[in-house]
């Protein structure tokens, strides 16, 4: 995933090397042009160009609507240059419509067109650019952004129906993703060397989450698949969480895991039946044959204790919830343990020192900080999810609002101590993990909305890991 500024000199890069500039700029127009008519027909288009390469790539757009047969009336800035420029005048000997933007003006059943800014937007919108927005978002009429829906990341900001993102996703893309709609993600024949960047957040995607997925042979029994114990729930609160322990060993047995063994306060109800079950009167490490922990659902202040007994065991753990303190993170990193930590903003905030709200601002920024001070694996819950360890960044795509609700969490630590067991690393663990239970959410929300409970998305873990497996579901973007 681009930055802008990672764009810009990708772009750089490729007028260095002698491509030229233009062709880009015609398979940016051509391909969302594509687009508009997969979306909307022959509906007439209303096109908004701004004056620099963003509303280049629009006037490209029009003249291939244009010779579509499409009825477009394109509003453009005055002074355009280079690209922009010829793209104008590619347009003129169409014999387009051309109008001043300060004129624009839309009507019903059109289709409005944003290709006021892209990438090259330094600071939001003011004046007559931020009423244009507004009056875009007041319309009612269907929006197609070009690049960025414009005034992006700030606000004011056009709220897209479908925005096309060109060569690759910019930062924006996925951090807000509501005001991007539908998302397509354009090729525009840029040379795949330069689109290529370890030092870039990677949006996690089904093709390379796929080889990832334990496979199992035919010889598999409950003892080779990855073992699971979970170490959960507290009694002084009368055990008012005793739910989120279970929760953690269905997101296991729902992962796949063999065998789950479940150590939680005596008193606690013994679910689910498929469990091994240690009950206790105090914080313990019990004799369980496991290959990871999952640690801290519903402990309160066993949650640290939780965590120091697990530290015993030297297997690679899951730290969740009530076990994601400082001196809990700390004894870890001396004993250069192998870590995945799972906090939403405010428990990360509780680490970093900071608000959940300084948290949420800038997930990316604070889950790299959280990784690099802990040297653990840091599964930063939110939308998106940021998953980080070292200097890798990886942001998950799926999971929608229905998965806020009480338990989520819990199924979560549960699924990723799984892919633990069974021999991934913790990156790869997390980030599969979070992709697979995201995609469980999406699965349901498609089919009962908002509303779930935590065991259901457990349930449709089986079939989000099959969906991946067998590809009948592919990444939440369409590629054109
Ligand atoms: N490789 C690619 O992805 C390609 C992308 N293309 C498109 O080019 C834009 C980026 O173009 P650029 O000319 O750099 O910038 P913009 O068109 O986004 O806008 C620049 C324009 O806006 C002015 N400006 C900046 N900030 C403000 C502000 N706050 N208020 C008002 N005006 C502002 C600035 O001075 C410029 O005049 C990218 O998004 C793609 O759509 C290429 O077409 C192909 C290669
Ligand atoms: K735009």
């Amino acid at each position: 995933m681009f930055t802008p500024e990672a764009m810009r000199e990708a772009d750089q890069k490729a007028a260095e090397m002698g491509y030229p500039s233009l062709l880009l700029m015609e398979w940016a127009g051509m391909k969302a042009a594509r687009v508009y008519k997969e979306l909307f027909g022959q509906r007439p288009a209303v096109v908004l160009a701004g004056k620099g390469n963003n509303g280049g790539d629009g006037l490209v757009l029009a003249r291939h609507l244009l010779l579509e047969g499409v009825r477009v009336r394109v509003y453009a800035a005055p002074d355009q240059a280079g690209d922009a420029l010829q793209a104008k005048n590619a347009l003129l000997a169409h014999g387009a419509e051309l109008y001043p933007l300060e004129e624009a003006a839309f009507g019903e059943g059109e289709v409005v067109v944003d290709a006021l800014f892209g990438t090259g937007l330094k600071g939001p919108l003011t004046g007559f650019y931020a009423g244009l927005v507004e009056r875009v978002n007041a319309s009612g009429l269907p929006i197609l952004a070009l690049d960025l829906p414009s005034g992006l990341p700030y606000s004011p900001h056009v709220r897209a129906t479908a925005t096309v993102a060109f060569a690759a996703f910019k930062t924006p893309h996925l951090l807000m993703r509501e005001a991007c709609g539908r998302l397509f993600l354009a090729e525009i024949g840029l040379p795949k060397a330069l689109l290529e960047r370890e030092d870039l957040p990677e949006v996690a995607t089904p093709e390379a989450l796929r080889p990832l997925l334990p496979r199992r042979p035919l010889t598999a029994h409950k003892g080779s698949v990855g073992r699971v114990g979970v170490l959960g729930g507290y009694r002084g609160d009368g055990l008012r969480y005793a739910g989120a322990p279970v929760l953690a060993a269905l997101g296991a047995y729902r992962m796949g895991a063999g065998l789950v063994h479940l150590a939680v306060p005596e008193g606690t109800p013994l679910e689910p039946l498929e469990a091994v079950f240690h009950p206790l009167p105090a914080p313990a490490l019990p004799p369980m044959r496991v290959e990871a922990l999952a640690v801290g659902m519903g402990g309160g202040p066993w949650g640290v204790l939780w965590a120091m007994r697990a530290l015993e065991a030297g297997l690679p753990t899951v730290l969740d919830a009530d076990a994601l303190h400082l001196e809990v993170v700390a004894a870890y990193r001396r004993a250069g343990a192998k870590a995945v930590l799972t906090p939403h903003a405010g428990e990360a905030g509780r680490l970093l020192g900071r608000s959940p709200e300084e948290v949420a601002k800038d997930p990316l920024e604070a889950a790299r900080t959280l990784a690099r001070e802990t040297g653990l694996t840091v599964v930063l819950k939110g939308n998106p999810t940021v998953v980080a360890e070292g200097e890798r960044l990886s942001l998950n795509p799926t999971g929608n609002p229905a998965l806020a609700t009480g338990g989520t969490g819990d199924v979560l630590s549960g699924a990723i101590a799984t892919l633990l067991a069974a021999g991934l690393p913790p990156f790869e663990a997390a980030r599969l993990g979070v992709y697979l239970h995201g995609l469980a959410g999406d699965l349901l929300a498609e089919e009962k909305g908002v509303g779930l409970l935590a065991k259901e998305v457990a349930e449709a873990l089986p079939r989000a890991r099959e969906a991946l497996l067998s590809g009948t579901r592919g990444a939440p973007w369409e590629r054109v």
